[in-house]
């Protein structure tokens, strides 16, 4: 396993591996596709360069199946740019430490990027989003008790989620609405007595991924936008236990909108 004692090392190293294996200086922005959003790099436009997560320095083959175990860099048809899009992400709960959640953000940061879009799949508060139902993410609650930001620096989390990025993705789709994403350490699900306390506190969402990469992504300078792919009601909204298999089947009924919607909003 790499050696992440010191993650800004460890980024450059990366960042040299993915830049020189896809022919290229830099990349422009950078996705993090969570569940149910794998199909959104192939419609970004033309895959220039791949490369198996296991070949780069700190990345790791993915813990959860059906995630992509490759990192791409797509040529952006509209613009030209070079997106890198990260198929697989480091999650809290697999106990690898927060750099390694960290890691795959402050690469992007390395090799150019200057614009992040985080995605998850996540369990929904609001009854009116059913599975299936995208929402921009407006703010976070992060109840993980940690932080990827180690040491005397006190990074200001104001705006965090880009308002700029965020008018673009409603320009193109009106109907999108907004929330506040709350992440739980998982990997179990939170009760519903967790669900209805992230909801006091204010949270619209919960799952298992996002706000620490979205700190991370501030304090390399990334402007960022976060989009959930709600795949359940939380525990608690809804009668019925919440299932694994429920939560594929969501991702791939919603695939072609929000790869859509996706490729639309990196396009802008
Ligand atoms: N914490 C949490 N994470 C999730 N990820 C998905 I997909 N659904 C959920 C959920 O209901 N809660």
């Amino acid at each position: 396993m790499t050696d992440l004692s010191d993650p800004t090392a460890a980024a450059h190293a990366a960042a040299t591996t993915i830049n020189s294996n896809a022919g290229i200086e830099s990349h422009d922005i950078a996705l993090v596709l969570g569940s149910g959003w794998g199909g959104a790099a192939d419609l970004l436009g033309e895959t220039v360069a791949e490369i198996s997560a296991a070949e780069v320095p700190g990345f790791h083959a993915p813990a959860v199946e059906g995630h992509g175990a490759t990192l791409r860099t797509v040529r952006i048809e509209a613009s030209g740019k070079h997106a890198l899009v990260l198929g697989s992400r480091t999650h809290y709960y697999e106990g690898k430490g927060v750099r390694a959640v960290a890691h795959g953000v402050r690469t992007a940061a390395a090799a150019g990027c200057s614009s992040l879009v985080l995605t998850n799949g996540c369990g929904g508060l609001n009854r009116n989003w059913a599975p299936g139902t995208p929402v921009l993410i407006s703010d976070h609650l992060n109840l993980t008790g940690t932080s990827p930001i180690e040491g005397a620096n006190f990074v200001d989390l104001t705006d965090l989620y880009s308002p700029r990025m965020r008018a673009i993705a409603k320009e193109i789709d009106p109907t999108l609405d907004e929330g506040v994403y709350a992440q739980f350490r998982g990997p179990h699900y939170e009760t519903p007595a967790e669900v209805r306390m992230a909801g006091i506190l204010g949270a619209d969402l919960v799952g298992m991924s996002t706000t620490l990469e979205a700190i991370a992504a501030r304090q390399a300078g990334l402007e960022l936008m976060g989009i959930s792919l709600v795949t359940n009601l939380a525990a608690g909204i809804q009668e019925t236990p919440l299932s694994h298999a429920e939560v594929i089947e969501a991702g791939a009924a919603a695939a072609p909108r929000i790869s859509r919607l996706l490729a639309d909003i990196v396009a802008k």
